[in-house]
């Protein structure tokens, strides 16, 4: 879950680029990058970092163009190093930059055909390069002057080639930007518009609240399989590309990646985690009518919205009895289990006095590997509270994620293979609830009755390309643990810009 943004203006957009990649952010803290053009020449900034590390002034000031396209990382395949940081750039044709959120999951076979049949060249393990080899050598097959149904035509091709989630913002030299869904939009993707006195300017990005920040009046999503074309003349164009689009959106982008304040899909992000905090509360009411919890209190951030609701349905005092380091970023999208596991306990502490003597329900929006709710439980339990019971927002986890998150080993998902009671005793809670599929589906489901479904396959295992079998999920395992990403870590630092003057 990468977050990405691109934006065709009549002046320079590298500062509104930086602005949308910041507020972009919790998609991904592990690289970030932007690539702008100026009659015909791209300008590339991309290295390891958060955004505020890896732009500085000297950086910017080579980002020339009033077309830009940015990209903030999380890696779900190939490694972490520098030279897979995004957009990622091709000569030909035209000259073709490319910013990628999700994951091929046939990337494997694509290198393979880009190389041997389309006679392209791939240089890191990275799917994202893998997708920009594929649209340039169909968008290659078009004329020298792209109209854009050649690009339309382009990206039909590309979808019939390409397996998996897939939101990609391109940015063709001299022409325009091309952004486009997989045909189950799997991934997200929005567009909107900014009119000023020079005339509308266009933005597409992974969530909407990257539009409101910067001015831009949301426009809609981009369906699954359509294709938006933006001219540097600040036409648009659209298409649907998919010879068969089949909406399934991650549900997981309601639970935990995206953030409240975003519209994805028609829904409102917020309201769907408070109907997830009221559904959770019917669920205790029914299964414990005589409880006796004494406060509810939510692990911060993410589960906050659903916490205050669950606590308002349920009757009970809601607290904030964990303090959030305001400095530290999110731990579940850090690459490493040691360096997650430290990062908990630095990120919260707890208030002992909302704690002292009470029964208290803490609420997360998900438990995953299991993390952070172990080392909570045990610091609700050190502030002095009697029982300690846990409550999730979204149904067990028990499945690899094979569309953008990184979450590819089974043996690492803390419930996988086990009951609910099991999962307790693991963390060492009292109780334990988890939110029903079913009601996670209807809490989205109620903001865009039009939806048919959700991609779950963290929750139930069908995923929704229907491509994935158990050798696929094999190999990912063997090559994405956490062990295996441990002995991968990249030993030097890359510069890779590209910029085109002399002048610093
Ligand atoms: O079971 P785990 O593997 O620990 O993963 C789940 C936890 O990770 C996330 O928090 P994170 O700190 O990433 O971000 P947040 O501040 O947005 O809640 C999520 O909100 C859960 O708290
Ligand atoms: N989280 C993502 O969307 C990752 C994009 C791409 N697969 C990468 O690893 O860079
Ligand atoms: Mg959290």
């Amino acid at each position: 879950m990468c977050g990405i943004v691109g934006i065709v203006a009549n002046s320079s957009v590298n500062q509104a680029i930086y602005d949308a990649l910041t507020v972009l952010q919790h998609r991904g803290q592990d690289a970030a990058g932007m690539m702008t053009c100026q009659d015909g020449r791209f300008f590339l900034r991309k290295s390891n970092g958060l955004v505020r590390d890896v732009f500085r002034t000297r950086h910017m000031q080579r980002l020339h163009g009033n077309m830009g396209i940015g990209h903030v990382r999380y890696p779900t395949a190939g490694s972490s190093s520098e030279a897979e940081s995004q957009p990622f750039y091709v000569n030909s044709p035209y000259g073709i930059a490319l910013a990628h959120n999700g994951n091929l999951t046939n990337a494997k076979e694509l290198a393979e055909e880009v190389f041997n049949t389309d006679l392209r060249h791939i240089n890191t393990t990275s799917d994202s390069e893998v997708l920009l080899n594929i649209f340039a050598h169909e968008l290659g097959k078009q004329g020298l002057q792209l109209r854009p149904e050649d690009i339309f035509d382009a990206v039909r091709r590309v979808h019939r080639r390409c397996r998996g989630g897939y939101a990609a913002i391109s940015m063709i030299s001299g022409m325009g930007l091309v952004a486009f869904r997989d045909p189950h939009g799997i991934r997200p993707a929005v567009f909107g518009k900014r009119e000023t006195e020079a005339g509308i300017e266009y933005m597409v990005a992974s969530e909407s609240v990257a539009l409101d920040v910067l001015g831009f009046e949301l426009e809609r999503d981009i369906a699954p399989g359509e294709a938006v074309f933006i001219d540097l003349e600040g036409n648009i164009f659209t298409q649907q590309c998919a010879d068969n689009p089949n909406p399934r959106p991650c549900i997981f982008e309601h639970v935990y990646l995206a953030r409240p304040d975003s519209i994805m899909d028609g829904i409102h992000i917020h309201k769907s985690r408070m109907r997830m905090g009221q559904k959770l509360a019917e669920k205790i009411k029914r299964e414990r009518p005589e409880h006796d919890i004494d406060v509810v209190i939510p692990i911060p951030d993410t589960s906050r919205t659903s916490a205050l609701e669950l606590a308002l349905h349920l009757d009970v005092p809601f607290r904030e009895g964990f303090i959030k380091n305001r400095y530290i970023g999110r731990t579940f999208i850090m690459p490493g289990q040691q360096e997650r596991k430290k990062s908990v306990r630095q990120k919260l502490n707890a208030i002992d006095l909302e704690f002292e003597g009470r029964n208290v329900l803490l609420v997360d929006d998900s438990v995953v590997r299991g993390t952070t709710s172990k080392q909570i439980i045990q610091m609700a339990r050190d502030a002095g509270a009697k029982n300690v019971y846990f409550a999730s927002a979204a149904p067990a986890v028990r499945y690899p994620n094979v569309y953008g998150i990184d979450m590819p080993s089974a043996d690492e998902l803390i419930a996988h293979g086990r009951t609910d009671e099991e999962v307790a005793e693991q963390i060492s809670a009292d109780w334990m609830i988890y939110q029903d599929l079913e009601d996670l589906i209807a809490c989205g489901k109620e903001g865009n009755p039009e939806l048919e479904g959700f991609d779950c396959s963290v929750f139930n295992a069908e995923y929704v390309t229907g491509d994935i079998d158990q050798n696929y999920l094999d190999a990912i395992d063997a090559e994405r643990n956490d062990s295996a990403k441990e002995g991968a870590k990249p030993k030097v630092d890359a510069v890779i810009d590209m910029h085109n003057d002399d002048t610093e």
